[in-house]
């Protein structure tokens, strides 16, 4: 693995880099420049240096932009002189390839615009990969072994599907935690405990989708094998249903993809 600069060293990045270290890499190989004490702390806990500014000893081929997407013109403009010929890898929601070269004062930039997702930090991560034509073969797979660190990688071939896996994967996560949330409220509500409702509804979870990954049939399948004619399951499908569950979730995630599509702003 190539030797990587991550600027910013919030959630995401922490949760790539204990991918990272899970894996095998040593906080030898890596560094963070992050002015923020809390992120100093955290990354210094897992062995991997984290400096206020760029840290001038340590060289690279590439960089982690993990910044937040409003920060990114600021930051890019602040680190410029040292990104010069630097592979740029961006995790961030809605900010393009055009809108990275152009900050970064780098017009041929080779970049790798990503969309990781939080479960990452348990090694359970998807992960979008969109690279640009000038990054080499070497580039790609440093790039993709980056993220296999922390689960999976689907290579696309077009930059927008950067923003559509960014509705999906990138963003599901917080549908999912909505949905749990949910299900552990109408536990507690039907007499268990906090600590029991988390139990139930983590492994509902866990199991359901441990086993629509293991399963070769239909989600549909999956669903209809659990749903007994006049039963249980059959009633609360149909509140749901009533409640046009399903429309909302296929909405939200639309509004996501809009919005990465706001936040990139107008094409060049
Ligand atoms: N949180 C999520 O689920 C996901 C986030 N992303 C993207 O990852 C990026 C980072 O998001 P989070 O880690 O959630 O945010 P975060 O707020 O936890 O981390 C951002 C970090 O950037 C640092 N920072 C701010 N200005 C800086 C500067 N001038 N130089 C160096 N560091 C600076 C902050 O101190 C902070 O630690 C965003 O662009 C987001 O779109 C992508 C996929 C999933
Ligand atoms: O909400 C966001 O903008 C980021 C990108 C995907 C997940 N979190």
């Amino acid at each position: 693995m190539r030797n990587t600069l991550f600027i910013g060293g919030g959630n995401m990045a922490y949760a790539i880099i204990s991918g990272l270290l899970n894996k095998g890499a040593t906080g030898v190989s890596l560094r963070v420049v992050d002015p923020s004490e809390d992120a100093k702390t955290r990354l210094t806990g897992l062995g991997v240096p984290c400096s206020a500014t760029w840290p001038a000893e340590f060289e690279c081929a590439q960089v982690v932009l993990a910044v937040k997407p409003q920060a990114m013109p600021d930051v890019l403009k602040q680190y410029e002189a040292h990104l010069a010929g630097k592979l740029l890898i961006s995790i961030a929601a809605g900010v393009s390839v055009s809108q990275l070269r152009q900050w970064s004062g780098q017009a041929n930039a080779a970049v790798a615009r990503t969309m990781p997702n939080t479960p990452a930090l348990v090694g359970k991560g998807i992960t979008g990969v969109y690279c640009t034509d000038n990054c080499t073969d070497a580039d790609h797979r440093e790039v993709e072994s980056l993220f296999r660190s922390c689960g999976e990688v689907v290579n696309l071939t077009s930059e927008d599907d950067i923003n559509a896996i960014t509705a999906i994967s990138g963003s599901g996560p917080g549908y999912v935690f909505y949905w749990m949330e949910a299900l552990a409220k109408a536990a507690q509500e039907l007499g268990f405990n906090e600590s029991q409702a988390r139990l139930l509804v983590n492994h509902t979870f866990l199991g359901s989708a441990s086993l629509a990954v293991q399963s070769d049939e239909s989600l549909s399948t999956l669903r209809e094998r659990v749903t007994s004619k006049g039963g249980t399951t059959f009633a609360g499908l149909e509140t749901l249903r009533k409640h046009q569950v399903a429309d909302g979730i296929v909405e939200g995630a639309k509004a996501a993809y809009a919005r990465a599509i706001e936040l990139q702003g107008p094409k060049p």
